[in-house]
């Protein structure tokens, strides 16, 4: 059983090298291998304490000869300070090589839980690098250094055989019993954490949810009635590890007793051979026996003791290569040339893996020119966000594509595309940082276009009533701005640096009057300079301005063409309704 852990972590064998984890951990094997290579000489010196015992026994006792007893016990102090120089060389190996994991993990696993959270709006993105954590302690743990050194129990079994086979029978047996406790143990205890990892998982995830909406849970008094739900899963978990504790409990004083009965079992038999006069050297030989027997079952007691955070990275192992796997980083393709703004959708159905039989998109089909603006209405529910994701590549379609300038949207690499694109998402979504940072997207500023947006947006004014203007800090998803502002900050990102085609999910839902106005005439004047709009908004105004109106209906297109003529269409539509009723 210890031997699977160890093939997995120490990588004895790897089976599939193409796998991502696999094959990083593979990269640190030579340094496991030293780690190894030392760690014969650190066993063997662990013989010294018995053969300082020996030599004092055969020549210092009788002899009475203390320069003999002072030369011994400097040579001893000698051999353990190379032993503990060996072992400190140990402890830094695997520190290095958890580093050099750091490296060629940290910024895979990054973009894994990103794409994973993409893909599942639920995904826990923090287990990840908890998960991580656990996984690189323990691979750096002196845990793992104890574990490494089992097969060197092999040396201490043959100087016990040398001194009476019957004392190294006696030790086997131990061994085997060691071994059968140490299975049983991993047996029952894999289980019972397993179950108590998943409902932490739960527990962690609703609190998780909870917290980010502290206010109106505070402001309604909903606090108690939520923690009684979030106790029932915290519950599940506590119950649980208690049961994975007692279980380990249990096997880890049954390896326990079984150690201390050992060595004081093999020093019974030595002495009993002793008497007999069928060991030679009897009295030292009897207590070096049981020295060694008890250094035999060490390892195991260590390896029971450790269970629980071994099999937690293990947990965490399995976990995160099948991320890595589900989400590889994208190879870079070719660069493609800067888009001119032309969106075709092409027969675009999206529905969500759980539900394929009532896509949110239906059959869609449109095509916007550059330069142009269309305006999507519908009622709530009718699939308008939905389309806004699918437009910026966000949502792999079911059927269908979305093309920009004949390219997939979905399939063009985010970072490049992302240069050429503005988004305004219905909750804003800024993030923590000052509003410099927000527009400018976290990168290098341009200063040009920074201002060139500010002024674009009429932000002047506002700005420098700021303490500290544009390197103001806005907190987290913007909470020190007032929903205006932020929606102003969020729109000041989506048209930064005049990308060739804006998204923009109901951009007026916070502005005020005069801030709708600067919307509408900042899109008039982009318009002109070739910017493609796709607009979700009840906005009279962007009516005014749109090119193209399109009326979405349970995920279709119920009216698409001039703005006048849709609304003239709906306003028949509904005349006829009535007088039918
Ligand atoms: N991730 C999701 N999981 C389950 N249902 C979803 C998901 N995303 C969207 N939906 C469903 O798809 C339908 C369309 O939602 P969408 O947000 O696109 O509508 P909308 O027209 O933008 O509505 P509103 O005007 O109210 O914002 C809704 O019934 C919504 O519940």
């Amino acid at each position: 059983m210890y031997q699977e852990i160890l093939q997995e972590l120490l990588l004895v064998t790897i089976h599939n090298p193409s796998l991502i984890l696999k094959k990083a951990l593979m990269g640190l094997a030579p340094h496991y291998r030293k780690v190894a290579f030392f760690g014969f000489f650190t066993n063997l010196m662990v013989l010294a304490p018995s053969w300082y015992m020996l030599e004092v026994y055969d020549r210092v006792i009788f002899s009475r000869n203390t320069n003999t007893l002072l030369m011994l016990t400097v040579m001893v102090v000698f051999i353990y300070l190379i032993m503990e120089s060996l072992e400190r060389v140990r402890r830094s190996m695997l520190q290095q090589s958890a580093a050099e994991l750091d490296q060629s993990l940290n910024s895979k696993l990054f973009n894994a839980a990103f794409a994973a959270r993409l893909n599942a709006a639920d995904f826990p993105a923090q287990r990840v690098f908890t998960d991580y954590r656990s996984l690189r302690e323990m691979l750096a743990s002196p845990a793992l250094i104890g574990m490494m050194d089992i097969p060197f129990i092999l040396i201490f079994i043959i100087a016990i055989f040398l001194i009476h086979s019957s004392l190294g029978y006696l030790t086997l047996g131990g061994l085997v019993i060691q071994t059968v406790i140490a299975s049983l143990n991993q047996m029952r205890v894999q289980p019972a954490l397993q179950e108590a990892n998943q409902h932490a998982l739960a527990a962690q995830r609703y609190f998780g949810n909870i917290q980010q909406y502290a206010e109106v849970v505070r402001a309604m008094g909903m606090q108690a009635a939520l923690e009684t739900r979030w106790q029932d899963k915290q519950q599940g978990f506590l119950d649980h590890q208690a049961q994975a504790s007692e279980i380990a409990g249990k096997y880890a004083a049954y390896s326990k007793f079984l150690q201390i009965t050992q060595t004081s079992m093999v020093l019974g038999l030595g002495c009993y051979l002793a008497i007999n006069q069928s060991l030679v050297n009897g009295a030292a030989m009897m207590i070096v026996a049981s020295i060694l027997a008890a250094r035999v079952l060490a390892p195991f007691s260590q390896f029971i003791a450790q269970w629980r955070n071994l099999a937690n990275a293990l947990q965490a192992y399995e976990r995160l290569s099948d991320l890595l796997e589900q989400h590889p980083a994208a190879q870079p393709g070719m660069e493609l040339p800067a888009p001119s703004g032309q969106i075709t959708v092409e027969n675009l159905s999206y529905a969500l893996a759980d539900n394929p039989r009532e896509p949110l998109l239906r059959n869609m089909q449109f095509r916007v020119a550059p330069g142009e603006v269309l305006l999507v209405t519908g009622p709530s529910a009718s699939g308008k966000t939905t389309l806004s994701k699918a437009l910026v590549g966000l949502l792999q379609p079911s059927t269908g594509k979305v093309r920009l300038d004949g390219v997939d949207v979905y399939q063009w690499d985010k970072e490049e595309l992302g240069q050429h694109l503005g988004y305004l998402p219905q909750e804003i979504e800024l993030l923590d940082g000052t509003i410099a940072e927000n527009i400018c997207r976290f990168g290098t500023p341009d200063v040009e276009q920074l201002q060139a947006v500010i002024e674009l947006l009429k932000l002047q004014a506002w700005i420098s009533t700021l303490p500290d203007g544009l390197e103001t800090r806005i907190g987290h998803e913007g909470h020190l701005l007032s929903g205006g502002r932020r929606q102003l900050v969020g729109l000041a990102r989506a048209l930064y640096g005049k990308p060739a085609i804006v998204v923009l999910d109901e951009p007026n839902a916070n502005l005020d009057e005069a801030s709708e106005q600067r919307l509408q005439q900042a899109v008039y004047q982009l318009k002109t300079q070739n910017t493609t709009f796709v607009i979700i908004s009840h906005l009279q105004g962007i009516k005014e301005i749109a090119d193209t109106m399109m009326v979405m209906s349970k995920g279709q297109i119920l009216r698409y063409g001039k703005p006048d003529e849709v609304i003239a269409s709906l306003q028949q539509a509904s005349k006829e309704a009535r007088r039918k009723v």
